[in-house]
């Protein structure tokens, strides 16, 4: 639909686009990313012809952009500008009605009941008809933007082209536009090809996007190939994690504020117990993945609570709390690895070992994939030591694996890793110690 060749061009001498090159094809969602003053706005002016371009070429349905007149090139593409306070005192119907300009025929360009029936169509899709009559000057800027988008729509267009579509909309408002447009683009055939800041919501409804910098491609492809973490962060200079999207197979870019890296390493002397229960207090939030009867997940956790089943529920958010069926807890710690390279294993359990629930406090900084590993090798670690001394049969005992999130990167928890055989070794020996706890006591 749309091919563009070793574009290059700019506002003077100096090229702002240096050598472009990319297709878009019928019925796509096409994203344009790239940090501010990366020549977004100045290439979407390109295609619609506003701005000339000095080398290259653009080929619009397999014709010469050059080739268009006004009026043939006007129902080919709307544009839809970036937001500006700028705007005449018209109302918003005679607004979208502007629309329709360049499909009025003869000179006395007669309004026909299809371009009020267009008209009414594009206004009720932005649902922009309740304030038809009021001038677009008193409107808000969403609103505005939605006017202005049932103008870009009232041309029938078969490219549209969007700078920022979602700027000035409200969460609800951006998701019904880029839901309307993706669903035009499915069944009508509608190309649009978008200017986004938001990485998220390029990768949620983009069908490919491409990555400015300093005016050249630096990636085209799938959301997947250009929401790279590691050029993302270069291109952006930002410290961005990617993450998967919980419901769709997009990848989700998460920016990372500097205020996270306040925390420290946490010791032992964070450990309160009595017979019980057993307290873990950290004096800020540890990363979390938790398995156990009364609900697994990952989250970010700042107590930890083993207690019997006799006391009160406490309904605490930042707290993990485990019960054990017993009037008395036995507990065991102790610490593997020093200052920020060490791990602390707490286990509870009651005399009969009904119950053994573990925790494994990290002194370091994992990502999803290590806090996997490390719950499974722990599970791991459990169940070999529990078979190894006491029991056979599958209880309903509670495992959580929390991180300080500072200090030393581990790449692995996996059982042959470092941090891994701490852990096998480390729930080993804590079971020993805790079975020596209940004979003795
Ligand atoms: N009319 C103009 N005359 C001269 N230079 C311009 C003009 N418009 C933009 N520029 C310059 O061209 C460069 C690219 O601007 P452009 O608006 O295309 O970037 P952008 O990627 O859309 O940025 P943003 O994310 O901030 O909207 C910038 O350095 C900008 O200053």
């Amino acid at each position: 639909m749309l091919q563009v060749e070793h574009l290059s061009g700019g506002y003077s001498e100096q090229n702002i686009l240096k050598d472009i090159s990319f297709t878009v094809e019928r019925g796509e969602m096409f994203g344009i990313l790239g940090p501010n003053g990366s020549g977004k706005s100045t290439l979407l002016k390109m295609i619609s012809r506003l701005v000339p371009f000095k080398t290259g070429k653009i080929t619009v349905a397999g014709r010469p952009l050059q080739a268009f007149s006004s009026k043939d090139l006007a129902k080919m593409m709307a544009v839809l500008p970036q937001a500006s306070s700028e705007v005449f005192p018209f109302t918003v119907k005679e607004t979208v009605e502007l629309g329709r300009y360049a499909h009025q025929r003869g000179l006395f360009h007669s309004w026909t009941q299809k371009d009020e029936s267009v008209v009414q169509e594009a206004m009720e899709l932005t649902k922009v008809q309740v304030f038809q009559d009021a001038s677009i000057q008193d409107l808000s800027g969403g609103e505005r933007q939605r006017a202005f988008l049932s103008q870009a729509l009232a041309q029938e267009p078969e490219i549209l082209l969007l700078d920022e579509p979602t700027n000035h909309l409200d969460l609800s408002h951006q998701k019904n536009l880029l839901d309307q447009l993706k669903i035009w683009t499915r069944e009508k055939g509608l190309t649009v090809i978008t200017v986004f800041h938001d990485l998220n919501l390029a990768s949620l409804y983009c069908d490919r996007l491409l990555l400015l910098s300093n005016g050249q491609v630096v990636q085209t492809g799938s959301p997947e190939e250009v929401l790279n973490e590691s050029l993302i962060r270069s291109v952006y200079h930002t410290e961005i994690e990617k993450l998967p999207h919980p419901e769709v197979p997009k990848p989700n870019m998460v920016l990372v504020p500097e205020i996270k890296k306040a925390g420290g390493a946490l010791k032992e002397g964070h450990i309160r117990k009595d017979k019980e229960t057993v307290r873990l207090e950290s004096p800020f939030f540890l990363k979390t993945i938790l398995s156990a009867p009364n609900g697994s997940g990952v989250g970010w956790k700042k107590r930890f609570k083993v207690k019997n089943g006799l006391s009160a529920n406490e309904q605490d958010p930042q707290a993990i709390e485990m019960i054990i069926q017993a009037e008395r807890i036995y507990s065991i710690s102790k610490t593997f690895g020093t200052g920020d390279h060490s791990i602390i294993f707490v286990l509870t359990a009651d005399r009969h070992l009904h119950y053994v629930h573990t925790w494994l406090v990290i002194n370091g900084h994992a990502d999803e994939s290590v806090l996997i590993e490390a719950l499974a090798t722990g599970l791991e670690a459990k169940e070999k030591a529990l078979r190894k001394y006491t029991r056979s049969t599958v209880a309903d005992d509670g495992l959580a694996v929390a991180f300080t999130q500072t200090g030393k990167e581990i790449v692995s928890a996996r059982p042959s890793s470092e941090v891994g055989e701490t852990i096998l070794r480390g729930v080993m020996e804590c079971v020993e110690a805790l079975l020596e706890e209940i004979v003795l006591k």
